[in-house]
C-alpha cells in the first residue's frame, strides 16, 4: 500500500485532498497542517519524512496572498521557493515521487489563446515569481515531479473568491466584481481528485502540466452565476466594473490549455459551470 504524506494539510487543497481520500482507500495517508510540519524548516521535513517514509509527498503548503505578497517578498519566496527546494532535494535522496502545485499567475496575461506548458513565462507579480521560482527549484532538483499548474481555485473550504461572494451577498452588500481578468475557475477538488487517480495510475509522466475546469470567465461571469445558480442574484447588486483597486497586478488573460494533461492522463475534466453546479447541489 502506497503512503502518501500531504503538506498544508489545513489549507484549501489540503482539504479537498482529504475529502477526495475517501474515493481512494487504497493508500494511507498523512495529512500534516503547517502545525505540524513546517515546510520551510529542513530539519522538520526531513524528520517527518523519515519517521511516516512515504513513496509520494502532495505539496500543498504555499503562501497564496497576491496582495500581501508585494510587501513579503521575502516570506512568499520562502515558503514558495526555498521551501521547494528543500522539499525536492529530500524527495530526490530518498526516491520520494512530489506532486506540487503552481500558478496561472506565472504569465504575464498577454496572450488571446489559453497557455501551454512550452508558453514562455513572465510573473507581473511577487507571488507569481515566488511560485515561478519554486517551479525551477523542483525542476532543478527531482525528476520524479508532477507541477500542476492550476487557477482561481475554490471550494468550499478555506478562503476563495467563491465563499467570499455567497458572504457577501449574506450580509445584501452591494458588490463591484472586475471584468478586467479572464481565467478559469477551477473547484480544488477536481484536482484533487485528477491528482489521486494519477497516483493509482502509476503513471511515471512527471512534468509540469496545466490543470483547470474547462472553459473561461471573467471574475465578474463567475459570480454572477455563483449568485445566479444559488438562486441569490435578486438578493444583492451586482456591478460589473473595469477596475476594482489592488496592490498587486494580476494578468488579464491567464486561460490555461489543459491538453497536455488530457492526452497524457485520459481522465475527464468537467466544465466550470458544471463543476460549481455540483458544488453548489452538494451545499
Ligand atoms: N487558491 C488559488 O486560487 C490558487 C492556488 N494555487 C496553488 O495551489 C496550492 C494550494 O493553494 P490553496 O490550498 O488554495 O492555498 P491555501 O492558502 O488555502 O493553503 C495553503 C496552506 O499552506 C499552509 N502553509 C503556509 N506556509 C506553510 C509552511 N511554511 N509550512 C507548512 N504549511 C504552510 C497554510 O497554513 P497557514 O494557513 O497556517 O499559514 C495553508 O494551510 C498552492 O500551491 C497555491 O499556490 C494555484 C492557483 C490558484
Ligand atoms: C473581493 C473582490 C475581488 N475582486 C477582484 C480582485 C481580483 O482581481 C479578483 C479575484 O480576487 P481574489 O482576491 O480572489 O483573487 P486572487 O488573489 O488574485 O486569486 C488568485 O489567487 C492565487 C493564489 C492564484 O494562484 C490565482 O490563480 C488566483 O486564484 O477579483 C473584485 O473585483 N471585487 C471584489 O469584491
Amino acid at each position: 500500500m502506497k503512503t502518501i504524506l500531504v503538506t498544508g494539510a489545513g489549507g484549501q487543497l489540503g482539504q479537498c485532498f482529504r475529502k477526495q481520500a475517501l474515493k481512494f482507500p487504497n493508500f494511507k495517508y498523512i495529512f500534516c497542517t503547517s502545525r505540524e510540519l513546517d515546510i520551510t524548516s529542513k530539519t522538520q521535513l526531513r524528520s517527518e519524512i523519515d519517521r511516516y517514509s512515504p513513496d509520494v509527498v502532495i505539496n500543498a503548503a504555499a503562501y497564496t496572498n497576491v496582495e500581501l505578497a508585494e510587501t513579503e517578498k521575502e516570506k512568499a519566496f520562502l515558503v514558495n521557493a526555498d521551501a521547494s527546494r528543500n522539499l525536492a532535494e529530500i524527495c530526490s535522496e530518498k526516491a520520494i515521487e512530489l506532486f506540487h502545485f503552481s500558478t496561472d499567475y506565472v504569465f504575464n496575461g498577454r496572450a488571446s489563446e489559453p497557455y501551454s506548458e512550452e508558453d514562455e513565462i513572465d510573473p507581473i507579480n511577487v507571488y507569481g515569481a515566488s511560485k515561478l521560482e519554486g517551479e525551477r527549484m523542483i525542476e532543478e532538483k527531482l525528476e520524479k515531479h508532477f507541477i500542476f499548474r492550476t487557477s482561481w481555485l475554490y471550494s468550499e473550504f478555506g478562503h476563495n473568491f467563491f465563499k467570499t461572494i455567497l458572504k457577501k451577498a449574506a450580509k445584501k452588500a452591494e458588490l463591484n466584481i472586475t471584468s478586467s481578468q479572464t481565467g478559469t475557475p477551477t473547484n480544488a477538488n477536481d484536482l484533487a481528485e485528477f491528482v489521486l487517480k494519477i497516483i493509482e495510475s502509476g503513471s511515471k509522466e512527471y512534468g509540469i502540466y496545466h490543470f483547470s475546469n474547462l472553459g473561461e470567465a471573467t471574475w465578474y461571469d463567475f459570480a454572477r452565476e455563483i449568485l445566479e445558480y444559488a438562486g441569490k442574484i435578486d438578493e444583492v447588486v451586482l456591478n460589473k466594473t473595469g477596475f476594482f483597486k489592488t496592490k498587486a497586478e494580476r494578468p488579464e488573460y491567464s486561460v490555461l490549455s489543459k491538453e497536455k494533461a488530457l492526452n497524457t492522463f485520459g481522465f475527464n475534466i468537467p466544465h466550470w459551470k458544471e463543476s460549481l453546479h455540483g458544488l453548489i447541489d452538494e451545499n
